[in-house]
């Protein structure tokens, strides 16, 4: 099938978790609000808003892995004008419209004052304590849970992004710091997790916080829960914040994976992004990374730019196999509104990125790393000797996590609040109104939305599906006990044409795309979740209230 003869794409945007289609829905937050604020969740002030409902027709024509992480993103229709999302990891996209500086802070008080003796302290006593506590590792699904932590600050505000951050004058750190140790003990009381698989320190910048912060967090949440030697903890660096002294102190803190934003290997490509490194800058900084963290480090690597040709992109590419470690994400940008890059190609001052180039891109650069031994574990992502982040994959995999910070994303289910429903959270966005909230409640949650037995299992085959080993039986029925995927999807005539066209695959395994489904993941969703949905509608009444699924 040549390009552009079927509707292509891939999956979404850079770096968000991939996941509420619920935080999203229209008609469904309004109706909430008093029982909200009846479960004392901090007070709202304004957030992201309402995004496109996933069934519907705008909600068709558009990805719902295209929504990420914190918020509805990319404009409606984009899953079918756009050839491949590669791109994010998380569940919500956010339509977070960046906010003023914090204005009138004081600089980077914090660790930089106090050494990194105390962070290292911490984190070994972390380590030693664990043993003695004997935590069993086959804790069950309820009881252990991600932990995400956004760090809201940058230095600069590049020219594409649209994540929530700031850029402030001064960062109040060590009020930050106990904010978001307050508010991730307080999101594991409610939660009741017993185990913390993976923290991942997200942003903004978060190399830009002091280590101590990190060792903080994370003698907090061993603390609260527990949290193994040997979790995954990553935080993401941008090359100009982190030299290698710095990595070190974060590496005593506890952080054992680093994820950098390298973003490309071109200068002029890394000015337009209004990026505050060199290519030169970010190969030093990868080379530190990797002698201290070795098989640990991850870069980022966008594709789809204005301009941007595909030869030059993949001897970016090619060039990058030469100092890289075991593993890459590839995410195609994306053109937000109210970024520099939007105003300027809505000017005209800049070329729009073109869609088929940023295809080809992707699909000639997913095959250099699968030549070079990466295996492509998930639409983005991208793994050689067994280097996958299970942080993401607890997302994929709909398993639960908690967000800690502002704007962060959580997906669990509260204790005590009368049976088994996961609920998806979203955090006060702005970093002064969120201290404040911690500070008053313990917490700045400033979305609590149930989730649906329907909803639970649309992210279940959306997030799953953006992996290569896709649902498997047993995986979708811990979701749906008495909806097997071949209720779904055995019978639908649209499945059976994607099956035959080799896209899909439904066997004894279960449901996953193939190499050229991965691709083209969000126009398959068009398919499956109103089948799904369909299904679900005519599924055989439930026994009892809670008997046909597990919201774990
Ligand atoms: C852009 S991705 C970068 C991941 C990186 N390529 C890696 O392999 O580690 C950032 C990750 O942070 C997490 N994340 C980002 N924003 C978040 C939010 N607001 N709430 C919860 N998690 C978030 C998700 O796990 C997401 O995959
Ligand atoms: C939000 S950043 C946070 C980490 C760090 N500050 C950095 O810049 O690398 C995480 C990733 O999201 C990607 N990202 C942000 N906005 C994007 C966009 N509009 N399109 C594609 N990727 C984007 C960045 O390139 C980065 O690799
Ligand atoms: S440094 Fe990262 S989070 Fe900050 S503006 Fe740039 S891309 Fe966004």
């Amino acid at each position: 099938m040549g390009r552009g003869t079927r509707p292509r794409t891939g999956g979404q945007r850079a770096g968000e978790a991939a996941q509420p289609t619920t935080l999203s829905r229209k008609g469904r937050t309004g109706g909430r609000g008093e029982r909200v604020r009846a479960q004392q969740v901090a007070p709202q002030r304004r957030g992201p808003g309402p995004s496109q409902p996933v069934r519907g027709r705008g909600a068709r024509s558009r990805s719902p892995s295209s929504s990420c992480r914190g918020g509805p993103d990319g404009p409606a229709g984009a899953a079918l004008r756009t050839p491949v999302r590669p791109g994010a990891c998380l569940p919500i996209s956010r339509r977070t419209r960046p906010l003023p500086a914090v204005a009138g802070a004081m600089a980077l008080p914090g660790a930089r004052a106090r050494g990194w003796a105390a962070a290292t302290k911490m984190a070994q006593r972390r380590r030693h304590a664990e043993d003695a506590k004997g935590f069993p590792s086959t804790a069950p699904p309820s009881s252990r849970a991600a932990l995400y932590v956004h760090w809201p600050y940058c230095e600069k505000r590049c020219s594409y992004c649209n994540f929530n951050k700031y850029v402030p004058r001064g960062v109040e750190e060590a009020a930050m710091r106990s904010c978001l140790v307050t508010e991730a003990q307080t999101l594991l009381g409610l939660s009741g997790v017993r185990r913390v698989d993976s923290v991942f320190f997200g942003g903004g910048t978060p190399s830009l916080a002091s280590p101590n912060t990190v060792a903080a967090v994370l003698e907090a949440v061993d603390q609260a829960a527990h949290l193994p030697a040997d979790s995954e903890v990553t935080l993401e660096a941008n090359p100009t914040s982190a030299p290698g002294s710095r990595l070190a102190a974060f590496g005593a803190a506890g952080i054992n994976r680093l994820s950098i934003g390298l973003q490309s290997l071109d200068d002029k490509e890394l000015q337009l992004l209004g990026r505050t490194h060199s290519a030169s800058d970010a190969l030093q900084t990868l080379a530190e990374a990797r002698r201290l963290f070795p098989g640990r480090v991850s870069v980022d690597l966008m594709l789809g730019l204005p301009a941007q040709k595909s030869g030059p992109w993949l001897r970016q590419l090619r060039e990058l196999l030469g100092y890289c470690d075991d593993h890459i994400s590839l995410y195609q940008l994306t053109l937000e509104r109210g970024t520099a890059l939007f105003t300027q190609v809505q000017r005209g001052t800049l070329p729009a990125p073109d869609p088929e180039v940023a295809a080809e891109m992707y699909q000639e650069g997913r095959a250099v790393l699968r030549e070079a031994g990466f295996r492509q574990y998930e639409v983005s992502n991208f793994a050689r000797n067994g280097a996958l982040s299970t942080h993401n994959w607890t997302y994929w995999q709909c398993g639960q996590y908690l967000g800690v910070g502002p704007g962060a994303h959580g997906r669990f289910v509260p204790q005590g609040a009368g049976g088994h429903t996961r609920e998806a959270r979203i955090q006060t966005l702005e970093p002064d109104n969120w201290m404040k909230e911690v500070t008053l409640f313990g917490h700045g949650t400033r979305k609590r939305v149930p989730l649906g037995e329907l909803e639970l299992l649309e992210e279940v085959l959306a997030m799953g599906l953006r992996t290569d080993v896709g649902i498997t039986h047993q995986h979708w029925q811990r979701f749906a006990s008495q909806l097997s995927l071949w209720d779904v999807f055995g019978s639908s005539q649209e499945v059976k044409a994607l099956l035959v066209q080799g896209l899909l695959l439904l066997d004894h395994r279960g449901l996953r795309c193939s190499w050229e489904g991965l691709a083209v993941l969000d126009s398959l969703l068009l398919t499956l979740l109103p089948r799904l949905q369909e299904a679900w509608l005519q599924r055989a009444p439930p026994l009892g209230k809670g008997d046909d699924q597990m919201f774990l």
